[in-house]
């Protein structure tokens, strides 16, 4: 269950449900997107057994030696296939790296899109090989998730329903493994280390599978932290950079981060699993006109995805 602040909603009703489910569905998607940036979704049609599997594997690959995860490790593609290791990626505005390691799968195109160019392969775990069966049948689930969320978020907004489909069809999605790492002596550690500084999400939309354990905090507007409890099997969803750019602020881009264990639990790991849904590199993020008058000003210069990523991808330190 979450605190009220975020709403937990049906999916289904969405998908399956009659045309005022749909348009409420939508309503109440669009408030709180409006209001705290961040919902959690029941009925997202991923089963518990496709959950409980892509945990195993991420697991596993966490597990596997040093030295098998570092030929998975391409800083040439700047994190953005196969495995990254601790210490490489740093919050915005943040001294110390996040104290965390991580495996990132992107898109697959098979339709013969001319985009395919664009996207490096993903990188094949010979050691693991369900995963990568596993990590495919996942992206593309919360990929289907992920259009439906944006076209009831077109509807709140007035614009067409699949005013985002073209973008996001083949778009420059990305599917993160995350392991938080058993902290074996804290007292070493940079005071300012955490698991994942305060941040804002780069991309159109977040879908975050299940955390393991406790530690994810959103950053309210009377400037708390509010620690996000959601049910293991819920998925938690999040407003990225991109839509608040393209919506002028109306939909937020909430600041959130993932706060070490208490002592006693230091020694834990914790496991996360976002999907960063992308649009392809060409979609102009321009900000709507219909969000933009006199109480709200024009706040972004204009900018596509790819060169908006790029200059993000700089900013957190993954590409040089
Ligand atoms: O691990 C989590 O619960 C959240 C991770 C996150 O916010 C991110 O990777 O952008
Ligand atoms: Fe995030």
């Amino acid at each position: 269950m979450s605190a009220p602040y975020i709403p937990c909603l049906d999916l289904g009703s969405y998908v399956n449900g009659s045309e005022e489910d749909r348009k409420k569905f939508s309503d109440e998607l669009g408030r709180a997107f409006n209001d705290s940036g961040f919902v959690t979704i029941t009925n997202h049609g991923l089963s518990q057994e496709l959950i409980d599997q892509l945990y195993e594997n991420i697991q596993a690959v966490f597990a596997l030696p040093m030295e098998i995860k570092q030929k998975y490790e391409k800083p040439e593609l700047a994190g953005q296939r196969g495995y990254t290791s601790p210490g490489k990626e740093t919050a915005k505005g943040a001294k110390t790296p996040d104290l965390k390691e991580f495996w990132q799968i992107g898109q697959e195109v098979t339709d013969g899109d001319p985009v395919k160019s664009e996207y490096p392969d993903n990188e094949v775990l010979e050691e693991l090989p369900d995963f990568n069966k596993v990590t495919r049948a996942v992206y593309t689930k919360l990929e289907e998730n992920g259009i439906e969320l944006l076209r009831a978020i077109a509807t709140y907004l007035g614009l067409p329903i699949n005013y985002f489909d073209a973008h996001v069809h083949n778009g420059n999605s990305i599917l993160r493994g995350i392991h938080y790492f058993p902290i074996e002596d804290p007292d070493s550690l940079p005071a300012d280390a955490v698991r994942a500084g305060a941040h804002e999400d780069i991309n159109l939309i977040t879908l975050l599978i299940g955390a393991s354990a406790d530690g994810l905090e959103v950053l309210t507007m009377g400037n708390e932290w509010l620690p996000i409890k959601a049910h293991h099997t819920d998925i938690v969803v999040n407003v990225g950079d991109m839509v608040q750019r393209l919506t002028n602020n109306k939909l937020k881009s909430t600041t959130h981060r993932v706060v070490n264990p208490p002592r006693e639990l230091m020694k834990t790991s914790r496991f996360s699993v976002p999907f960063f849904l992308h649009p392809k590199s060409n979609m102009d993020l321009t900000s709507l006109e219909s969000c933009i008058d006199g109480l709200h000003p024009k706040l972004y210069e204009d900018m596509t995805a790819g060169q908006y990523l790029d200059e993000r991808l700089r900013e957190i330190g993954l590409k040089k």
